[in-house]
């Protein structure tokens, strides 16, 4: 079978870069990515490619090279729909945050109504694709609802994750570890499904990288993963606070343990706490799941890696308040980076969030610069906390554009985000401007501690 027309449902971190690369490598295929948020697609469209909504190496050339060859979008989703002979679901599926399973199942409503509006719109046979990451199942729901409310067209669906990560989503895209489907390989139209997909990855992945398994191995194979890092990140920073107690260093622990080839040396960056959309909502969902299953044991075994990164936010925290003579109240803290990690403006879960709560419970001023967050996410990241009202934040944090205004006058420096740039300060400069002692906290393992402490700062870092 071959694919002359793809659309994605949803342009947001994974539809639009994925689909800008399938664009790319697949010039034959016409892709059209859609999106009911008109604010997004215009983005995306802009004349100027550097405007584009989302911040990723490399991604504007690549969308600079394919869109209005084969690369379209548009929030004119039923069309798509209905002119595409593979649909790729890539919506967003966030931890519910009411009724049945709030705060741990994930989301499916967006889900199903991609479904819906699929069943509805389809005059001719599709191949659906989630690309979203899904409880184990979920496919089920899918063929249940587009074969019982459909046109009586014929749809088969497959899972393929997507296993990008922010901040190096092109490059792993262009060379990813694997790729992941799954489908009904015990029929033939589920084979032709699965195999049309594979010829639309083979364009650039090598064919053993390509790895077809059955529908729900493909299903949870992704937050095995998702836990699996997140639970490396969590162990290291177990061992962080370890580390402090007994004068061990955290970066040697890691390196001699990350030596052995069994472990290997990845992931195993003692941090202020990982972030991002996607850890904490997939560890939860497994959590979750596990418990619907009655498999209790299984679920607190995942959920203490959720505790972990929780109590490293908060331990981040409070070591500020107690080092800063155990009050912060009327104190200016500058925080550097807002991101969850850097290289991306996005900000879902990220750790700088939970830290600047702490120290706004403690009646801190803080400051913050980030050299890819607006002003107006980091109000809407706290505000959605709904700690306090929107008034409070707002009399109590002030964002900048100058980082060395940020730091001027400051008590203490917090580091959050581990941008490259903050390395390349004038260090001297941004201690002469503060007040004494000079604090600086480093919650991402980036800054020379002697350079520092040479310096005069009273040096703070994790592990
Ligand atoms: N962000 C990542 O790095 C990453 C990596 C791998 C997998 N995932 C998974 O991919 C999925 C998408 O994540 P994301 O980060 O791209 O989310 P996102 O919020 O950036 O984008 C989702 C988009 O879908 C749109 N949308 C929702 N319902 C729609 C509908 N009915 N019709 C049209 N558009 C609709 C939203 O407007 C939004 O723009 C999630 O399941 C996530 O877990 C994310
Ligand atoms: O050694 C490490 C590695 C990561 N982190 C933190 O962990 C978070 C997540 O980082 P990363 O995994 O690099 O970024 P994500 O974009 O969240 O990507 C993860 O989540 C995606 C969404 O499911 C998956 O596709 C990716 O494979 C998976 O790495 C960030 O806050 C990092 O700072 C650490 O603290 N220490």
């Amino acid at each position: 079978m071959k694919i002359k027309n793809i659309c994605c449902i949803g342009a947001g971190y994974v539809g639009g870069p994925t689909m800008a690369v399938i664009a790319q490598k697949c010039p034959e295929i016409n892709v059209t990515v859609v999106d009911i948020n008109e604010k997004r697609i215009a983005a995306w469209n802009d004349e100027n490619v550097e405007n584009i909504p989302i911040y990723e190496p490399g991604l504007s050339k690549v969308v600079e090279e394919a869109r209005d060859r084969n690369l379209f979008f548009s929030t004119d989703v039923d069309k798509a729909i209905d002119q595409a002979d593979m649909i790729f679901i890539s919506v967003n599926t966030p931890t519910k945050t009411y009724g049945m399973g709030k705060g741990m199942a994930a989301d499916l409503k967006f889900i199903e109504l991609c479904a819906r509006q699929i069943a509805r719109v389809s005059t001719s046979d599709k191949i659906v694709i989630e690309k979203s990451t899904l409880p184990v199942r979920t496919a089920e729901a899918l063929k249940n609802i587009l074969e019982n409310t459909g046109n009586g067209v014929s749809f088969q669906i497959l899972s393929n994750p997507e296993f990008l990560a922010e901040g190096t989503a092109v490059e792993d895209l262009m060379q990813p570890d694997r790729v992941l489907i799954g489908g009904d390989i015990d029929t033939e139209k589920g084979k032709e499904a699965v195999q049309a997909l594979v010829d639309v990855y083979a364009h650039w992945v090598p064919k053993e990288q390509i790895l077809t398994t059955n529908v729900w191995s493909s299903e949870l194979s992704k937050l095995t993963a998702n836990a699996f890092l997140a639970q490396r990140v969590s162990s290291i920073n177990a061992m962080s606070e370890l580390c402090e107690k007994t004068g061990a260093d955290v970066n040697e622990v890691a390196k001699a343990v990350g030596m052995d080839s069994r472990i290997g040396p990845k992931f195993l960056k003692s941090s202020v706490g990982f972030g991002g959309s996607c850890f904490q909502k997939d560890i939860l969902n497994l959590v979750y799941i596990a418990k619907s299953f009655g498999l209790n044991e299984v679920a607190d075994y995942w959920e203490q890696v959720i505790t972990m990164n929780d109590h490293q936010k908060k331990r981040f925290a409070l070591n500020i308040v107690r080092t800063l003579f155990n009050t912060v109240s009327g104190k200016k803290i500058a925080l550097l980076g807002w991101a969850f990690k850097k290289d991306t403006n996005d900000t879902r879960e990220s750790a700088a969030i939970y830290v600047s709560d702490y120290l706004l419970n403690e009646q801190a001023d803080i400051v913050i610069y980030d050299p890819k967050v607006t002003e107006e996410q980091i109000y809407a990241d706290l505000n959605y906390l709904g700690t306090r009202s929107e008034e409070e934040n707002i009399a109590r944090v002030t964002v900048l554009s100058n980082p060395y205004e940020v730091c001027e006058n400051a008590h203490a420096i917090a580091v959050l985000t581990e941008w490259d740039e903050f390395k390349d300060y004038d260090w001297q400069r941004i201690y002469d401007g503060m007040l004494k002692p000079a604090f600086l906290f480093d919650g991402r393992q980036l800054l020379n501690r002697k350079k520092k402490e040479d310096i005069g700062f009273e040096f703070y870092a994790i592990g």
